[in-house]
């Protein structure tokens, strides 16, 4: 069986819609001349979808993967504007964010559309990262895990339990996103617990990242949790030595962990 130390931590930045090229050739300068090796720590960036191949091709040579940040579940035809799991894999991407909130909310993703962007994902062989998180009326009503189980269940029925071998789901509460309100290690936690007692033996080794307003300065006792596998970052992912920070900080806990 799986147990802590054997899930390597993950740190994912999450650019939204921010960027041009010459400012990614910026950013990504500054993270690689600050980056130190990380033993027990994947990396991650995930840019707006015309960034892509500039990413694949700088980050190339880099131990940083390159993600996206949605895609369509539709293989290919006349869905104008959108991008298929096939075009990220070709572009180099590794992972792919899905159920974010923001496109839950502002593009009306359905949990079943989640789902089915989750099983195409898989399908062009790219790992899911499929965030859940309650609203600020569903936490004050006491009804944040209920809406959290709600998301994965529809995911789960649709994918088998046996598809999160090959995934990540990252918990990003919506009152802490872009808020400056993270929750609290506790709370964090109280979720991570749930989220890994839906799979079973099987969520042993699920890698479940938090996400909502993590910095470098609160990294630490984040990470310092548990089930507290990894940040998926908003804000903190367009700093280069924020980012370095937080990775870094995942890589001091790991580390002593495992000694
Ligand atoms: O939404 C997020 C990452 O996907 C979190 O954003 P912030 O870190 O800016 O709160």
């Amino acid at each position: 069986m799986q147990s802590r130390g054997d899930r390597r931590k993950l740190v994912v930045g999450n650019w939204k819609m921010n960027g041009t090229r010459a400012a990614n050739d910026r950013l990504l300068q500054a993270i690689l001349s600050g980056w130190r090796p990380l033993q027990h720590v994947d990396a991650a960036i995930c840019p707006p979808f015309v960034y892509l191949p500039q990413l694949a091709e700088t980050l190339a040579s880099s131990p940083l993967i390159v993600g996206a940040q949605s895609l369509n579940p539709r293989a290919n035809g006349a869905f104008t504007g959108e991008i298929s799991g096939e075009m990220l894999s070709d572009c180099g991407c590794h992972y792919v964010i899905v159920g974010h909130n923001e496109r839950r909310r502002m593009q009306s993703e359905s949990d079943l559309y989640v789902a089915e962007q989750f099983l195409a994902a898989q399908e062009s062989g790219l790992t899911p990262i499929l965030c859940v998180g309650e609203s600020e009326q569903a936490r004050e009503a006491g009804n944040a895990l209920d809406a959290i189980g709600q998301q994965l269940r529809v995911v789960i029925e649709a994918a088998g339990l046996e598809a999160f071998s090959r995934a990540v789901v990252a918990y990003e509460p919506i009152w802490a996103v872009g808020t400056g309100k993270t929750a609290t290690p506790e709370q964090a936690q109280e979720v991570h617990t749930f989220i890994r007692g839906q799979f079973g033996a099987q969520g042993n080794g699920l890698v479940i990242l938090y996400g909502g307003s993590v910095k470098a300065d609160n990294a630490l006792s984040l990470f310092a949790e548990p089930d507290i596998d990894g940040a998926l970052l908003g804000g903190a992912s367009l700093n280069a030595e924020e980012f370095i920070a937080i990775c870094q900080s995942a890589e001091q806990v790991a580390t002593g962990m495992t000694q």
